[in-house]
Order: structure tokens, then sequence, then C-alpha cells
């Protein structure tokens, strides 16, 4: 019976996807020793930011094929060991956009009019116009540091609230800026300028502590600071002292260093001026469904063996461009599986040729399939598209990416894999015709047109009479059934390749008899 874990509390809807395909046991709030224990039961995992998804866990995960994040921050998931076993992780880019975006809306609003001290205020039976006279947002500058889908949405409402925007963000184009009417400054000038600054970046080793006590010295004083994005961008120590001190005017933070926020924190201590919200960011009804169901499919589908539409560790292989490339996916792999077994021994070096109009497709996808198809006959199914590339790269295998518009072989083009090894140099050529058949179109160089089954033979001979017929002897005599030949060769009389497809398997006796014929150079039993 096929398992999910959901570890974290998330909308019902997603539940009951999951349920059409799994059991769903729904265990929150675990401690970390436990979720390791009982995590190798699991094939999917669901979570939001509450579960810390560590190597460790991912280690004990026997049976894990997906993390599903239902949400945007992947911070809480050791990606690159999941990377490294394999595991898939997916999360939910757009499904809390919205939500985030109106919670930093709100939470400079509730900044600049006091609306929760004043609420606390009036409560506790007092009626104090005085103290909590606030600013308006209208003409004031708006620092969004973080130009992304939060950070954007921020900037068009405040735009459309009358306040200047300003932004910093590296991996943002002047043009995109432009068009959405932003200043783009560097950092220091941002927070030098800013009436407000907004953060909506993630935390990476980057961004750490971005916001430390020297840049806050920067801001102005009657300027406020709202983090909505994730703790640890902002050192909480300094921040806790800017406010109380005057440094700046105020803050808002929803998201901590270490969450839940410690009982003991400095921010706890700061009375008038700092808003806080216990990250509840992406915590409205329609974001919840939004990313329980984004998630939840992605992990039904890919237990169903269908590719994710949102995956973190497998960039450029989205669920579209699996659907668009799927025949050419299949022949890289099937190419890879047949260069590895003609190379039989360990690859140092692999070339990936997109030729004619395979070259007009993405090559990553291609050479990541090519990949595994290469290293699933020494790993098996432990090898997918989510740490081919890591494995070859571990290997100290040498990928090189080559392509050639120019080649005019077949109508769709081709794709050609050369292996370097200890033990020699082979090529394969392989093309996908208009039927979406698959086709080995070359061997080592040698013109063959062959479509991939199961069990094949490869030989290079001598081309000579009398040696086809000795290997259809030798496999009858091992009551091996020949599905088809084909021969390909250059010159007559020189050397020659042959291909049989084969009903059965290869038994290791049947191939010695093989090499053993007079002008067979080479025999290759390959199993695709
Ligand atoms: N409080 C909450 O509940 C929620 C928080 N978030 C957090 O909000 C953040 C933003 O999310 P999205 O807008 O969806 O992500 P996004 O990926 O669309 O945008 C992030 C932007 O940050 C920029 N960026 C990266 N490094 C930067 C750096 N060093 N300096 C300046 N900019 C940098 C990127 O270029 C990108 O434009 C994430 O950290 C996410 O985890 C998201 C949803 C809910
Ligand atoms: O999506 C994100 O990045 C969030 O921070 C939301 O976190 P949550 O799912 O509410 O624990």
């Amino acid at each position: 019976m096929t398992k999910v874990l959901v570890s974290d509390p998330i909308d019902q809807a997603g539940i009951d996807i999951l349920s059409q395909v799994a059991q769903v046991d729904l265990r929150t709030g675990l401690p970390p020793e436990q979720l390791r224990e009982i995590i190798g039961d699991y094939d999917a995992l669901m979570i939001r930011s509450g579960t810390t998804v560590t190597a460790d866990i991912i280690e004990a995960a026997d049976k894990l094929r997906i993390i599903g994040r239902a949400g945007v921050g992947v911070d809480n998931v050791d990606v690159p060991a999941a990377t490294k076993r394999g595991v898939l992780v997916v999360n939910s880019p757009e499904g809390n956009t919205i939500a985030a975006a109106e919670h930093a809306l709100a939470l400079m609003l509730s900044l600049s009019r006091h609306v929760p001290h004043a609420h606390a205020s009036t409560m506790a039976g007092g009626w104090d116009r005085k103290t909590y006279v606030g600013n308006e947002l209208y003409k004031k500058k708006l620092g969004v540091v973080g130009l992304g889908k939060i950070g954007s949405h921020v900037a068009r409402v405040a735009t459309a609230m009358g306040m200047e925007l300003l932004a910093y963000d590296p991996f943002v184009s002047p043009e995109r800026a432009q068009q959405m009417q932003v200043k783009l400054l560097p950092l220091a000038e941002l927070f030098a300028e800013a009436d407000y600054i907004t953060l909506h970046l993630p935390r990476t080793p980057d961004t750490e502590n971005l916001v430390n006590a020297a840049l806050l010295r920067t801001m102005k004083p009657t300027a406020r600071l709202v983090n909505c994005a994730r703790g640890g961008i902002v050192d909480e120590a300094a921040l806790a002292e800017a406010v109380e001190q005057g440094v700046i005017a105020g803050a808002a933070l929803d998201v901590y260093a270490k969450e839940p926020l410690a009982a003991d924190s400095p921010l706890r201590t700061v009375r008038e001026r700092l808003v806080l919200t216990p990250h509840l960011g992406a915590s409205t009804t329609e974001a919840q469904e939004n990313v329980a169901i984004d998630v939840a499919e992605q992990i039904r589908d890919v237990l169903l063996g269908l590719p994710a539409r949102s995956a973190v560790n497998i960039p450029g292989l989205n669920a579209e461009v699996m659907e668009q490339l799927k025949p050419h996916l299949q022949l890289a792999e099937t190419l890879g599986q047949l260069v590895s077994q003609l190379a039989g021994g360990a690859i140092s070096e692999l070339e990936v040729r997109l030729q004619g109009e395979f070259a007009s497709h993405p090559t990553q996808p291609l050479v990541v399939a090519a990949l595994k198809g290469m290293l699933s006959t020494a790993l098996g199914d432990s090898i997918n598209y989510v740490n081919a590339s890591l494995e070859a790269k571990d290997r100290g295998i040498h990928v090189l990416e080559v392509k050639d518009a120019a080649s005019r072989d077949y109508a769709g083009g081709s794709l050609q894999l050369s292996s370097r090894s200890s033990k020699g140099n082979h090529s394969v050529t392989g093309a996908v015709f208009a039927d979406g058949e698959l086709r080995v179109t070359s061997i080592d160089e040698f013109p063959v047109n062959v479509t991939p089954s199961r069990h094949m033979l490869f030989t290079r001979h001598r081309d000579m009479p009398g040696i086809i017929g000795q290997i259809g002897s030798v496999l009858g005599e091992h009551n091996v059934n020949i599905a088809s030949m084909q021969v390909g060769r250059r010159i007559v009389r020189g050397d020659a390749v042959m291909v049989l497809s084969l009903d059965d398997p290869i038994p290791p006796s049947l191939l010695a008899c093989v090499h053993a014929i007079n002008g067979i150079q080479e025999a290759h039993p390959v199993t695709l």
C-alpha cells in the first residue's frame, strides 16, 4: 500500500486528493526523532513550514519518492540531501502569493496606524486618540527588497495607493522594473531613501543577516521595516534595539530565525512600534486550499509515475516539458542505456550531440535523461531524473553538450551519445520518427535502423561469409529466438556491426560461444 505522511496541518482538499492513491496519515507536531523513526514507511511526505526535513531524516527515508511543500519556501528541507537520494522536492510557487503580499500590506498599514496597540489600549478600557496618531502611505517611498511574485504584487498595490516604488533585486532587469514603474537601486541607497521597506526574498547563505545593525542605522529615523519573507534575513536582536531606541520608527515581522519565536526573544520585550504575527503570511482559507490542492496533485501524479509541474530539484524538467519531449527523453534514456552497456566499464566522458531539428529542443532535460539511462545500468532504480546529474558529477563523468543544428540526417533530427571509457570509445545515434517510434540509426558510426527492444546483442566483426550463420546457430543451440537482425557496414569485407533483437535474455555461456567465433571482435549483450 502506498503511504503518504502529512506532518503539518493542510487543507482537507489536499488530503482528499492524496487519498485517491494512497493511505494518508496525518501526524502533526512530530518531534524530529519520531519523524526519523517512522519516515521509512512512507512513499511521500507533505509538509508546511512546521516540519524541518534534515539530511538525517532523508537518510532514514528508504521508500521516500517525493517531499511536497504546501507553500513556497523550501529552506526547511535539505534539498541537496534529497537530490542526492533521488527524492523529488516540489512546492506551490504561486498558491499563496496574494496571501503573503496582502499580509505584508496589512503589516505596513498596522504599523502606520498603530492598529494592534490602539486595539489593545481600547480593549483595556482606554480612549487614547493622541498617542496613536499615524502616518499615511500616500506619496511615501516604499523599498521592495526581492521583486519576485510576492514583491511584485505588493509593488502593484502600493503603486495604486499612491506610493513611490523603489526596489532592490539583482536578478530583475531594468526593462522589467521600468514596466512596473519601479526604480531599481543598490541595497544601501534603497535603505537610505525609503520610508517603508518590505522584504520579499528567500533566505539563503547570501541573505542571512542581510539586515543587520549597520544597515538599520542607515535607515531614516522615520522609516519602518516589514519582514514577511523569512526569518534569519533580519538580525532580530539588532532590530529590537533599533526600534526600542528610535533608530527607526517601527517594524513588523511575520517570520523569525527560529520558529516558534522563543519566549525570551528580545523582540517580545519591545512594547511599542513593533508588530509581530506568528508566521501567518500564507494563512488564508484561499491560499491554504490553493497550496494543498497544488501540492497534493503533484504528489498524486508522481506516485502514479507522472511528472510534477513544480519540481524544485530538477530544473527545466516540468510536466509541460516532459509531455512535449516524451519520446525524445525516452530516446535519450535508451541511448544512454545502450552506450553504457557497449562501454562495459566506467565511462569518464559523455558527449551529448543534438543534431538537426533536435538542436531546437532544450538541452538540459535530454542530457539528464541520457545520464539517467547511462547510470541506470550500474545503479538500477536508485537513479532518476532528480539525482542523475549529481551522480554523474560525483563520479567525475565529464559531460559535453553539443548543438549541431546544421546537421541534416532525419526530418526530426537525431541525438548522438559518444562515450569514452578505459575500455574504448563508443557512439550511438537515434531518432524519433514521425509516428513517435524510436530508432537506433547508427552504432560506432555504422549505419543501422533498429527499433530498440528489451534483449539485444551487438557484435563488431569482420564482414566475411559465414559469420552471420554461425551466430544464428549458436543462438539456436542456446534456445534464444531471434526477432530481427541488422548488419551495418561501411565497406565490403571491412569491419561491420550486427544488431540482433532477441525474444530471450542472453545466458553467459552463449556469450562465450559468440566470442569464440572466428572474426568476432566484440559482443555486447544489452538489456533495455
Ligand atoms: N510569510 C509567509 O507565510 C510566506 C513567506 N514567503 C516567502 O516570501 C519570499 C518570496 O516569495 P516569492 O515572491 O514567492 O518568491 P520569488 O522567487 O517569486 O521571488 C523572490 C525574489 O527574490 C529575489 N532575490 C533573490 N536573492 C536576492 C537577494 N540577495 N537580494 C535581493 N533579491 C533577491 C529573486 O530575484 C526573486 O525575484 C520567500 O522567502 C518565501 O519563502 C512566501 C509565502 C508565504
Ligand atoms: O510558503 C511559504 O514560504 C510560507 O512561509 C508559508 O508557510 P506555512 O505553509 O504557512 O507554514
